[in-house]
């Protein structure tokens, strides 16, 4: 496809220029034939003399899709890609940084936060949810290694149902749950040998600092253990939370390190805004805001079929959530725990996944 947006996404996106978004969180300055990226205050769609947030990503996806610098990517399947984006969001009133120009399957990402807290790796309890997001990996380790051209359902049913299996093909090596809550240390025995020590759950202890020590800013859990990055099916791309107490509110800042913007990012703020509202509810706090940052943010070249779709669409109303129930700790959550309401999405925008 040739670069640039066909006539309907350019008059849509004038459409929306004339409309005041001078005030949404990126504007495009062209100065000879240049872009130039700048951030302005945070805003949502509260009022309707202010833009809806969601205008931050849709101007974001037609910049990269626009002026990304087109290159092969580990995957063979080429991006379009810049570095470095933010987008913020404000979740007061339970808003949810929920995207309305497409649906966004929010219970499967929410099953997938639960799973990273429970500190396992293996696609198996995913699988068993009908979650299938992370079962390409697994499966083409197991095509490769074995030969054997088994469908994805088949695998995928094959994981629920035999525990052996399971643990054979199913887990991804030490990825964010591990990290997340029981990231390895080591101790000295003796003559340079050394035991295992006792994993750092860092989510209790940020949970900990945030309650005795709110004014910190040391709030961080991290996903990048530069000494395990080879044993994961993929290093984390959503690898740095950092976490801020203002005014009895929690605002979280997530570091991405690469962000596939057509497929992964609507799920990555959503998890953004999830966690910091389960630990916000622990902690005793009124959720803040969240503020997304992209590093290497890119567009699959075989996404353009979304691209063109989704720049025709116009964002509208927003999705609210509230959490049902107070558990115990933030290991306590379950599904059911979280209703969302308001959420009437434009349709669903299928798009490959690259692996
Ligand atoms: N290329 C790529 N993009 C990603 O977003 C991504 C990876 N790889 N690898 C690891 C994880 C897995 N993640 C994924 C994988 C697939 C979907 C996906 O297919 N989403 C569909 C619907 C999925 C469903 O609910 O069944 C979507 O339209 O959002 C989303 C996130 C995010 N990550
Ligand atoms: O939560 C996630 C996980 C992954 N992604 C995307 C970003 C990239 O397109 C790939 C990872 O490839 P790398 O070569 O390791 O960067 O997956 C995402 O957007 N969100």
């Amino acid at each position: 496809m040739a670069r640039g947006l066909s006539k309907k996404v350019r008059r849509q996106q004038n459409g929306a220029a004339l409309a005041g978004r001078a005030l949404s969180g990126f504007n495009f300055r062209r100065k000879a034939d240049k872009p130039v990226l700048m951030t302005t205050t945070p805003l949502n769609a509260a009022s309707t003399t202010v833009p809806h947030w969601e205008w931050q990503y849709l101007d974001l996806m037609r910049h990269i899709w626009e002026h990304g610098d087109e290159r092969v990517d580990r995957t063979g399947v080429g991006t379009r890609s810049i570095m470095g984006a933010t987008i913020r969001f404000d979740l007061s009133g339970g808003a949810m940084p929920l995207l309305t120009t497409k649906r966004v399957y929010w219970k499967t990402a929410t099953r997938e936060m639960l799973w990273f807290l429970t500190g396992d790796t293996n696609i198996r309890q995913l699988c068993a949810q009908g979650v299938e997001i992370w079962t390409d990996w697994p499966l083409d380790r197991y095509r490769r290694e074995t030969g054997e051209d088994i469908s994805r359902p088949d695998f995928s049913a094959r994981i629920v149902a035999d525990a052996a299996f399971a643990a054979a093909w199913g887990d991804l090596g030490p990825v964010y749950g591990k990290q997340w809550v029981d990231w390895a240390t080591y101790e000295p025995v003796q003559d340079g040998l050394f035991r295992r020590g006792p994993g750092v759950n860092q989510v209790a202890q940020v949970i900990d600092s945030l309650r005795s020590n709110p004014g910190s800013r040391r709030h961080i859990i991290e996903g990048w253990n530069v000494a395990e990055l080879d044993a994961m099916a993929l290093p984390p791309c959503h690898k740095t939370y950092q976490f801020h107490v203002a005014g009895g509110r929690l605002s979280c800042l997530l570091y991405q390190r690469s962000c596939d913007l057509g497929l992964g990012f609507a799920f990555n703020m959503w998890s953004l805004a999830l966690l910091t509202r389960m630990m916000a509810q622990q902690c005793n706090l009124e959720p803040g805001e969240v503020v997304w940052t992209g590093g290497d943010v890119h567009l699959y070249l075989n996404h353009a079929a979304l691209v063109e779709e989704q720049l025709t669409r116009r964002p509208e109303g927003g999705a609210r959530m509230t959490i049902l129930r107070q558990p115990e700790s933030i290991f306590g959550y379950r599904i059911e725990d979280f209703e969302v309401t308001d959420y009437a999405p434009q349709a669903h925008i299928a798009a490959p996944v690259a692996v």
